[in-house]
Formats: structure tokens, C-alpha cells, sequence
């Protein structure tokens, strides 16, 4: 943790730089809520100190038109606790998600809001904080035993999927895409989408980074005899070759033992067997330190042998057949299999192999699990783990989708509308990144970046200017962004992208890594997204990606890609061989009888390590690690295409990951790549929104006023006509002025921010206004129905008031209404203690007040005052106080309303508005 200090030095190192005027500025930009009203020029200056003043009045968010810009101030606080901690309120990304929810309960259109910046700009933080606010609106809270599974999901997937890498100790590893299905505005199932978990990590860690998060937890968490059952005795992150080779730091034990107690409560509450999980990941801790060495005779040594049995034993197989099953391969020639003895390299493959495959095969047969908990009732065909077909709605038009895939190379087929719509998905995916040796999973990570990237430009950009451009409407802003287009073509064009070509050569019998590098470098020699770093080596390429260079080192490119496990050591985990339920089930597709043929042994085949469900359908072709991951990216835009999409744009305050500390540098780098100097110039100047007439008509019909739509002939006119009375409505609103503009197309409105706040913000308080009236009338209307009724009541109870007290009908219904008070026992105990009441006898009568009160003067007796009237009228005793007299009034009278008055000796009760008081200041008086 930072000292305050360290803040406020940092801070005021940030004031010299920027300068006189620094404070009266950041008090004036501080306040500022919408980017889009910055006054000025728009410059990334303005920008950057507007969001610094932001930064340090702990104001983190701010809007962007509809989008919302987020800095992350790195207070250390892992995400998936967010979703178990009540969330502060944070009322800009609240109001996203309250948006959302009304937006799909006007529309019926899902909705997506979707969360991008760099990584450890604090996407998956939010995106919990989000996912959390929508169950408090549409999901009955945090008690539900829908939150309390969807939360025990992401617990486990945290510690599953997240690891230390040097930009972020909390990397999500995977991408998230949570699909809350919603019915009648509520949501009713939950399901996670996972994209491309980063299987090398598991046993090949970079320096300074970490493996994943489960098994350092679990080296703290776990009990003695835990470990000796599990045969971890005796080892720790130090003497495990899959964690030694990364960070070996030793982080808060503490810490790390209270998460796993976490993660396993977790674990417990989605019903999956603790110990079978830990079995599985000891092995692959285990494997780590089997090494496969030249043997002095044919066949291979091994290092690590005690480990070998360990790890057969974990995984309920022999020894001898899991040492086949890495040293031995099986080929199928022309139908006749035939055995060989494997090289040490590819035995030590065979090895990681088997760990990436248990580990992300253990993974998704967890997210599996805990996403059949809840069946939907709809006729979902979701494909796989991550395919959705919930794509009818298309909000942007068509124009939008068409430019969408007008990349159309990289663009699989097999889409469907269903009739179904209802869904608000949060999209949590991988940010930009460079690590210290960018491998075929940064590549992918970064593709991933781009398309979301991309996805933004579309919509934010390229859509509305050629929505203005079909239909011939000049603006006077024209706003140029960076189209990230041409990067996503040199990765994944089907003619000679990177990846394309890196397929083409995983599919050659004899392929190697400086081919396919020699025939990238010949393709895209002249690309100015390609570049070569000096100095030049064969496998080492570089990519100037939209948030920066990148360069790549492509020596496992090839192998990673084909992702393949040797079905030798696939079928020492089938049914017959092994007595694991669990892993063999992991394995089950792959070793199920193939029909004709009832040998169970290898079949010299290629199994995948992580299988796409397709792969069973294709028929002996196999997918590959990369169009995997293209096809479910495909899938991915194809939803969110047909969702009404929410930005929230993340940026992290500096590169350090340290608090407080906000990096001008790194903010400017950020705000470039995100485009969001161009989105606060196209926000403020341009006409960046488009509605389709009928479906803007419809949304604010409620400026029609006394028109009558159906007087006016066309689509367009009506849509005159709610402008025309909304301009008329904005002169009488008592809202702050915004300057609005609007143009008419063909088929769509256009409008700017500026009208469509104005809009928004009338539609909300007329619709308000509109409540309280229905409110007021439907109240007025119960109380008139009923009133006869009350009427009467009240007549009556006043009438019992007014009767004797010792009357019997008071009598009766005090009796009556004790009665009532005492079926609740309980409560009348503590009454009565509270007020120190008994209950067995009647409360003593209060004494008469010693004092009255007049003109808010507290009077004591005796005091004197002035008759106003003779009285009484008729003489008593022949004495008659007469109109002037003074009288000195001695206490309270009996009767009501009187006041007991002296005068010569004569003692009567005078009713006290006879009696008017004398100057005040002579009598004895205080205030009250
Ligand atoms: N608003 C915030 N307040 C406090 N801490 C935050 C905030 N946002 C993020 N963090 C912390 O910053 C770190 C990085 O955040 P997070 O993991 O959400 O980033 P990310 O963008 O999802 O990164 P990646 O793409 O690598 O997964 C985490 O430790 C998180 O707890």
C-alpha cells in the first residue's frame, strides 16, 4: 500500500507540471460529468487534465456521450470479491446498467455492455461490479440462490483462470461473456461464455509472471495430511518445475490460504467434488518434475521417478501405461497401426500436453457444470461453450451489420434468428497486452483486443458516417479515427493472413516454424502494420497493433497452434484402464468405441487438447487453436451485433500498477488507442446518433402533445411534429439549457448528443409527471370510494370520544380495541417496559399543567389579564366581570376550555377567550 504521502507528492509533481491556475482547474474540471461538455478546445490536453482532476477528487468515472470512461486507481482488491462485498455505489456505471435493463424492458432488444481498455485497466473489476447491480435490478439481489451460484462461479473460475502477468497481478487469462437470459424484466438463468484459456501458461511460466492462481493457493491452503494424501508432501512453488520457473516471490500466505478456504466453499456450493479437482491438479503440479531423458538403452529414462508414480496413482492408472502412453506412438498406416518409441522432445510434449489438456479440460467441465444448473426454458441451440444464436434484433441497421462483416473473410456461416431476444450480457474480454515473450497466445489476445476495438470504431464511427452518407446528409464535423481494419486483415484475412497461413502449414505432414515465418515475412514485407525488429531473426516478427507494437517470437507458433495430445496417452485414461471417474470422463469422447471396432488401445490418432465440440462432428479433420478462437470471436460479434451495445472504457492510471499514482503518459497512450479524443469530437460536434423514424416516433411519442398522429401522413412528419412541440417544451422546461441539433434522412433521424440528453431527460421527467398525476388520481379516487365508508367510522368514533368516558359503548370499544392490542403479546411487553407502564393496573391520571401557554409565552399563575366581555351574562351572586375589568386568573379550570379566575373575592370559571392577556413583559414569563 502506498503512504499518503507518496499521494500527495505525486500529486503535487503533477502540479508543476501543469502548471499555474493548476488548482482553480481542478476544481472547475473535477465537476465536470460528461467529457462532452468541456468548454474550449478539445485537445487530448484538456482531456488528460479533466480526467486528472477526476482522478484525484476520487471522482473515477465520467461520461462520454452514452459511453462511460473508467480509471482505475489500483486499490488492490481482487475482482471476484466485488461480487460477494456490497459494491460502493458508483453511480455512473450503475446508471449503465439501469439504463440497460429499461432500455431492453422498452425495446425487447438485448443488450450488451461491454467493458475494453488495456490489461489491468480494471475490466473484470467492473464488469463483477456491473454483473452485481444487475441482479440488484432485474435479478432479486445478492440473497438469491441464483447470485449466490453465479458468485461461487466466479470465485472458482478467479482462481482458475486469473494469474500474475507483469502488466497485471490479477490478469483474467480467459475472456468472459455473461449472458443473463431476462424474462418480464427479470432474469431467470445465467450463463458464462469462456474464450481461449491460456493452456501454455500451465507449464511454461515467463519470468516474472506466474502460473495460475489455484496452485500457489492451494500449496497454502491445504492441511498436512491434505498434502500427504495428495502426494505434495515435501514440495512447495520452489521444487515444482511449472511454478519455479516463474515468480517465485512469496505472496501473502494468508492471503492466498483465505481465498482458497474461498474457492473451495465455492466449489462445494456448485457440488463439484473438492478432492477429485485436487487430485487432477496435483498430478499436473507433479508432471512438472517427470523429465524424459536418453536412456542407455532404447528405451527413454526418466527423471522424476517417484513423481511418475505419484501422478499415476492421482490419476487412477498404472505407471507402466502412463510411461507407455508418453514414450510410445501409434501410427496408422494405410490401416495398419504400427508402434514406434517416441524422442525424448516429443515424450517432454507428450507431458505438457497432458497437463494443458487436464487442466483446461478440468476448467470447462467445472463452467460446464456450474452453467447446467439452470436449464433455460428457451429453444436455445448454443453451440459449444461460447456460440450464441440470440441474434435477431438488429438495432444498428442493417448498414451496421453489413460493415461488420464486411470482413466478411474472417466470418463463418451457420447463423440463425431465433424468435427469442431477451438477454443483457456483460462482456468481459482480454485487453491489449505485450508480455516479455509474445507467444501464439498473446497473438490471439491481441487479436481478441482488436475485434473489440474494431467492434467500437463500427458502431461509434463508421456506421453513422455512412448511415449520413446514404442518405445524403452533410455535417459539418467530420471526424477521423483510426480504422484498426487493415491490422485485423493482415491477422486474419483467409487469403494470406498470419493466422491463415499459420493453418495452412499446421495442416502439412512436414511443416516447420521458418517456413511459415518466411512465407509471413514474404506476404506482408510491405504492410505498414508488419514490421521486422532489428536485428533480424528468422522466427521473430513484429505487429503495430492499435494500442501499440508488438513483437512476436513464433518457435512454438506452430506446435501450439496444432494443440495436439497423442491418443497414446489419450486411451491410459478410457474406461477399462482407469479407475478415476472423473479424468476419465474428461477423456470419455475421445475414447468411446469407435463403432466396428472393439480394440480400447490407441488408434494412432491426434486428439486435441482442449476438443471444440465440433471436432467430433468433422470427421477426422481437426480445428486448430486459432480458428477455434477466430469462430467463437465470429460468433461473439455476431451477438453482439444484434444487441444494443453499452461501452465502458477503462483506462489504468499507470503502467506500475501502483495507487494513487496517475501517469499522464500512459493515460495519453491510453485515450489514443480508444479513440476517445475522436468519440468526445464526434460526441459534442457531430450527429453521432440515428434512429429509424418509427422507432423514434415511438419512443417519444410523448411530445405528440394535442397532435394527432394519424393527421399526419408520414413517418417523418410525426417525427416533425414530436421535434416541433419538444422544441416548444424545452423553452418551458426549468432544465439547463443544451444546444441540440437534428437532421431528417430518408429513413433515419439524425441527432446529436446534445438532443438526445435533452430527450431523454424531458421524456424522463414528463414520464415522471405523468406517474405522480396517475398516482394522485388513482389515491383520490380510492379515498372518494371509500369515504363513505371512513365517514361514517370517523362520525362514530368521534361520537363514542364525545360520550361519557364510563359510557358503556366507550367502554366497549376500548374493551375491543385492548383486546386487539393484546393478541400481541410481545409487543405490548415492550411498550410497557419502554414506557415503564405496568400492566396489571390503569395509568395514573397526569397532574394539571402549572402553566399556560399564550403567544407561544409560557405564563405560570397567578397573572393578570383583561375581561374582553362582561360574563357571565346573567348575574351569579349578583357579580358580573365586566368588559375592561382586571382579573387575576389563578389555574385551570375543570371544565374544559375555562380558566378559573379571581375578583373581589369571587371564584368563577371564565372561558379563556374572554380573557385577553395584559402587556406581557410585567408578568412573570419565559420563553418556550
Ligand atoms: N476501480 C478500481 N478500484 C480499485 N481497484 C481496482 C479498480 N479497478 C481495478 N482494480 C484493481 O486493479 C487490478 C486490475 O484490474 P482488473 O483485473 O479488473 O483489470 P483487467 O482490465 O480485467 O485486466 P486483464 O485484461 O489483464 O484481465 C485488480 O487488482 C483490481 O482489483
Amino acid at each position: 500500500m502506498e503512504k499518503e504521502d507518496d499521494v500527495s507528492a505525486n500529486k503535487s509533481d503533477n502540479q508543476n507540471i501543469l502548471g499555474e491556475g493548476w488548482c482553480l482547474a481542478m476544481t472547475d474540471f473535477s465537476l465536470i460529468e460528461d467529457l462532452t461538455h468541456l468548454v474550449g478546445p478539445l485537445t487530448e490536453e484538456t482531456v488528460v487534465r479533466c480526467l486528472q482532476a477526476k482522478f484525484y477528487s476520487q471522482r473515477f468515472q465520467c461520461k462520454l456521450g452514452p459511453v462511460v470512461v473508467s480509471l482505475n486507481n489500483n486499490r488492490y482488491r481482487p475482482a471476484a470479491r466485488c461480487l460477494v462485498e456490497p459494491a460502493q455505489p458508483q453511480w455512473l456505471l450503475d446508471g449503465l446498467v439501469r439504463e440497460a435493463v429499461t432500455q431492453h424492458a422498452d425495446t425487447g432488444h438485448s443488450q450488451a455492455i461491454i467493458c475494453s481498455g488495456e490489461s489491468g485497466s480494471g475490466k473484470t473489476f467492473w464488469a463483477m461490479h456491473m454483473l452485481r447491480q444487475l441482479f440488484d435490478l432485474a435479478g432479486g439481489g445478492s440473497e438469491t440462490d441464483a447470485f449466490k451460484h453465479l458468485s461461487a462461479t466466479l470465485t472458482v473460475l478467479r482462481s482458475l483462470c486469473s494469474a500474475a502477468t507483469v502488466t497485471n497481478t490479477e490478469s483474467s487469462r480467459v475472456g468472459f461473456f455473461i449472458e443473463n437470459f431476462i424474462t418480464d424484466s427479470a432474469i431467470y438463468r445465467t450463463k458464462i461464455h469462456s474464450y481461449l484459456l491460456d493452456r501454455e501458461r500451465v507449464c511454461s511460466v515467463q519470468q516474472n509472471e506466474r502460473n495460475y492462481h489455484i496452485f500457489y493457493q492451494m500449496l497454502a491452503g491445504l492441511g498436512p495430511e491434505e498434502k500427504a494424501k495428495l502426494h505434495l508432501t515435501g514440495y512447495s512453488m520452489h521444487n515444482l518445475s511449472y511454478l519455479s520457473l516463474g515468480n517465485t516471490h512469496v505472496w501473502n500466505e494468508m492471503e492466498e490460504k483465505s481465498r482458497f478456504d474461498a474457492w473451495k466453499n465455492s466449489l462445494g456450493i456448485l457440488g463439484i467434488p473438492f478432492s477429485d479437482v485436487m487430485r487432477i491438479f496435483s498430478a499436473i503440479l507433479l508432471l512438472g518434475n517427470i523429465e524424459f531423458i536418453e536412456g542407455t538403452g532404447l528405451e527413454l529414462d526418466i527423471i522424476g521417478n517417484n513423481e511418475i508414480k505419484s501422478v499415476a496413482a492421482l490419476l487412477g492408472v498404472s505407471g507402466v501405461a502412463l510411461y507407455r502412453g508418453f514414450t510410445t506412438r501409434t501410427r496408422n498406416t494405410r490401416g495398419q497401426l504400427c508402434k514406434s518409441l517416441a524422442d525424448v522432445y516429443s515424450a517432454n510434449a507428450t507431458r505438457n500436453a497432458l497437463a494443458k489438456s487436464l487442466y483446461s479440460r478440468t476448467v470447462a467441465a467445472i463452467l460446464k457444470r456450474a452453467n447446467s444448473l439452470r436449464r433455460p426454458n428457451i429453444n436455445s441451440s448454443l453451440s459449444g461453450s461460447t456460440e450464441s444464436n440470440l441474434h435477431h434484433v438488429d438495432p444498428g441497421g442493417t448498414s451496421f451489420s453489413e460493415q461488420m462483416f464486411s470482413r466478411s473473410s474472417s466470418i463463418r456461416s451457420g447463423y440463425e434468428k431465433t424468435k427469442y431476444d431477451g438477454f443483457i450480457s456483460i462482456i468481459d474480454m482480454f485487453g491489449f497486452e505485450t508480455a516479455q515473450k509474445n507467444q501464439l497466445e498473446q497473438l490471439c489476445v491481441n487479436l481478441c483486443a482488436e475485434t473489440i476495438q474494431h467492434f467500437y470504431n463500427t458502431y461509434i464511427f463508421k456506421s453513422t458516417m455512412q448511415a449520413l452518407k446514404d442518405e445524403d446528409i452533410q455535417t459539418e464535423v467530420e471526424v477521423r479515427y483510426l480504422d484498426n481494419e487493415p491490422i485485423l486483415e493482415l491477422l486474419t484475412s483467409q487469403r494470406n493472413g498470419i493466422l491463415n497461413i499459420l493453418d495452412i502449414e499446421c495442416a502439412q505432414p512436414r511443416s516447420s516454424i521458418e517456413v511459415y515465418t518466411s512465407k509471413v515475412k514474404a506476404h506482408h514485407r510491405v504492410n505498414n502494420y508488419f514490421f521486422e525488429p532489428l536485428p533480424k531473426a528468422d522466427t521473430i516478427f513484429g505487429i503495430r497493433h492499435f494500442a501499440g507494437r508488438v513483437v512476436y517470437n513464433a518457435d512454438n507458433f506452430l506446435q501450439n497452434n496444432q494443440d495436439t495430445l497423442p491418443d497414446d496417452v489419450v486411451s491410459v485414461f478410457s474406461k477399462q484402464n482407469c479407475n478415476f471417474g472423473f479424468v476419465s470422463h474428461l477423456f470419455a469422447q475421445e475414447n468411446k468405441p469407435v463403432a466396428g471396432d472393439v480394440s480400447s488401445g490407441p488408434h494412432g490418432l491426434k486428439h486435441r487438447i482442449l476438443p471444440n465440440s465440433s471436432d467430433f462432428k468433422r470427421n477426422g479433420t481437426r480445428g486448430t487453436l486459432s480458428s477455434d478462437f477466430q469462430t467463437k470471436l465470429d460468433n461473439l460479434l455476431k451477438t453482439l451485433m444484434h444487441s444494443k451495445p453499452h461501452f465502458v472504457l477503462c483506462l489504468k492510471s499507470n503502467d506500475r500498477g501502483e495507487m494513487d499514482q496517475f501517469d499522464g503518459d500512459v493515460i495519453i497512450r491510453q485515450l489514443r488507442s480508444l479513440q476517445v479524443l475522436e468519440t468526445v469530437h464526434l460526441m459534442a460536434g457531430g450527429i453521432p446518433h440515428r434512429m429509424r423514424y418509427k422507432s423514434f416516433n415511438n419512443r417519444y411519442k410523448i411530445f405528440f402533445g394535442h397532435t394527432k398522429p394519424y393527421q399526419l401522413d408520414t413517418q417523418q412528419d410525426q417525427c416533425k411534429a414530436i421535434l416541433n412541440n419538444f422544441l416548444k417544451a424545452m423553452d418551458e422546461s426549468k432544465l439547463p439549457y443544451v444546444s441540440t441539433q437534428w437532421m431528417y434522412g430518408k429513413k433515419h433521424i439524425f441527432f446529436s448528443e446534445g438532443t438526445r440528453q435533452q430527450l431523454e431527460a424531458m421524456r424522463a421527467e414528463r414520464i415522471n409527471k405523468a406517474a405522480a398525476i396517475i398516482q394522485a388520481y388513482w389515491k383520490g379516487r380510492l379515498c372518494r370510494k371509500y369515504w363513505s365508508r371512513y365517514k361514517h367510522q370517523l362520525l362514530s368514533d368521534r361520537e363514542s370520544v364525545k360520550s361519557s368516558k364510563t359510557g358503556s359503548s366507550w367502554k366497549s370499544n376500548k374493551a375491543k380495541k385492548v383486546a386487539i392490542i393484546r393478541k400481541d403479546e410481545n409487543l405490548l411487553q415492550q411498550a410497557s417496559k419502554y414506557y415503564n407502564i405496568s400492566l396489571e393496573s390503569a395509568p395514573s391520571v397526569p397532574p394539571n399543567r402549572l402553566y399556560c401557554v399564550a403567544k407561544n409565552i409560557r405564563l405560570g399563575y397567578p397573572h393578570h389579564r383583561i375581561m374582553k366581555d362582561d360574563y357571565p351574562k346573567e348575574p351569579v351572586n349578583g357579580k358580573v366581570l365586566s368588559r375592561g375589568e382586571e382579573v387575576d386568573v389563578v389555574g385551570p379550570s375543570a371544565k374544559r376550555g375555562h380558566l378559573i379566575v379571581k375578583n373581589s373575592n369571587i371564584v368563577m370559571d371564565v372561558p379563556y377567550h374572554l380573557l385577553d392577556l395584559k402587556t406581557i413583559p410585567e408578568l412573570p414569563a419565559m420563553d418556550i
